[in-house]
């Protein structure tokens, strides 16, 4: 890890590896056990804003033990998701990027399309 605020996917995986190898837990972390954990922690995340109606961006009215709380949620998925991707044999990492790459290409062509006209036939575009 370069710096503490630059953290990267590849330092969590790192981390997560670490973290399983050190008690033993390569055994429970297997494709399909990590992603019940990880929706399991989605439900957690969700708890948080369950039942609050829409809560304005930046959380503004929430307390720092609140903030806290979400941080924690909030990792728990990604740890999960990232040591998923691992064992899966993914890089997430790539992955994600070219995802980004191919939804900016395709919006890009139905921009075009959109300029050119040839979406003037449907009446709500
Ligand atoms: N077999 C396990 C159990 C936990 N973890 C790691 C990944 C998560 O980051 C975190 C989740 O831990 P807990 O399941 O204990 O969940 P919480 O920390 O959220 O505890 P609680 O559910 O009591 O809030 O620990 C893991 O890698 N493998």
């Amino acid at each position: 890890m370069e710096e503490e605020n630059s953290v990267t996917i590849n330092d969590l995986m790192k981390r997560m590896a670490e973290f399983a190898r050190e008690r033993d837990w390569d055994q429970f972390h297997s494709p399909r056990n990590l992603l019940l954990a990880l929706v399991g922690e989605v439900g957690e995340l969700l708890e948080i804003f369950q039942w609050k109606g829409e809560v304005p961006s930046g959380l503004p009215d929430s307390n720092k033990d609140e903030k806290e709380h979400l941080g924690e949620e909030l990792s728990d998925v990604l740890l999960y998701l990232v040591r998923l991707s691992d064992i899966c044999g993914v890089d997430l990492g790539k992955a994600a990027l070219r995802k980004l790459e191919l939804k900016c290409s395709r919006n890009q062509i139905s921009i075009n399309l959109f300029d050119r006209g040839l979406f003037s036939f449907i009446p709500w575009v």
